[in-house]
């Protein structure tokens, strides 16, 4: 497909992302909570569901970072305070001040979009660590807030072995679905072999839970997404 075409579809797969969520919102399904763990797993894996619709060519990874990019410079501009987005504050911050947007979105945002540049659909190792960032550390909040409670980790007494637990099985789940997928829609080059797409999951999703633990506060989108794609990076080569 024409990249300027998938451009505009992504761009209204995003706007149709937080359509959803403040829908819900409305529709007192999801609480304050409930919409920022929404918007943190929906955007990015629904984002990568995009990939596959942009051209082979060269410049194709550049036009499609420009969604993330865009949509980081926005809530840049919002966090700063140069732009007012109450909806954006509610769906996508803990407090509700512009400033959190600087922090855990600022990271998140830009991470999608280094990622994109760095090794986009052929290699396995972005699609690893985009999914280790939404399902993986998305999940761990969720499943810690949930069940977590008496059963916190030795090393770090705000998180729960609930949480890490569940990075590790939804990071793990979310990357051998995604990877596997673009196995089978022939993007990845050289193609990876079922196997190796499960055994390489498994151990980077292990290594990014451990990294998911530690008490890195609002660092913890980047620690996870560089300990993902490194880990990734290494053991499938590419
Ligand atoms: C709430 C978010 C992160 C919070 O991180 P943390 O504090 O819990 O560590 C996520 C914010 C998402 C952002 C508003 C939108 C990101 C854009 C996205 C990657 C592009 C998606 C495009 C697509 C086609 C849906
Ligand atoms: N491994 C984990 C991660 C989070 N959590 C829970 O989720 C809460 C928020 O975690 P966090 O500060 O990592 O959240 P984000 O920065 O990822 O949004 C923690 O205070 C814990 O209650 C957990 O129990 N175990």
């Amino acid at each position: 497909m024409n990249d300027a075409i998938a451009w505009i579809i992504s761009l209204f797969g995003l706007a149709s992302c937080f359509a959803v969520v403040d829908l819900l919102r409305s529709n007192g399904v999801l609480g304050p909570r409930g919409c920022r763990k929404a918007t943190h797993i929906g955007t990015g894996l629904v984002y990568l569901l995009f990939w596959p619709l942009y051209s082979p060519g060269p410049s194709a990874k550049f036009v499609c970072a420009t969604v993330p990019g865009l949509a980081t410079f926005y809530f840049w501009m919002v966090g700063i305070g140069a732009c007012r987005d109450k909806s954006l504050l509610e769906r996508s911050t803990r407090s509700g001040q512009r400033q959190e947007l600087l922090k855990g979105p600022l990271w998140y945002g830009l991470a999608h979009t280094l990622l994109t540049v760095a090794f986009w659909r052929t290699s396995p190792s972005g699609i690893t660590a985009i999914a280790m960032l939404c399902a993986g550390d998305g999940a761990a909040e969720g499943f810690g807030r949930r069940y977590g409670r008496g059963n916190p980790l030795p090393h770090n007494s705000q998180k729960t072995w609930a949480g890490s637990t569940a990075c590790l099985i939804f990071g793990f789940l979310a990357a051998v679905a995604y990877i596997q997928t673009a196995a089978y829609l022939g993007l990845l080059q050289p193609q990876q072999p079922f196997g190796s797409i499960v055994a390489t999951s498994a151990i980077v999703s292990l290594a990014s839970a451990a990294a998911e633990s530690l008490p890195v506060g609002e660092w913890d989108n980047v620690v996870i997404s560089l300990v993902a794609a490194t880990s990734a990076r290494l053991l499938y080569g590419c």
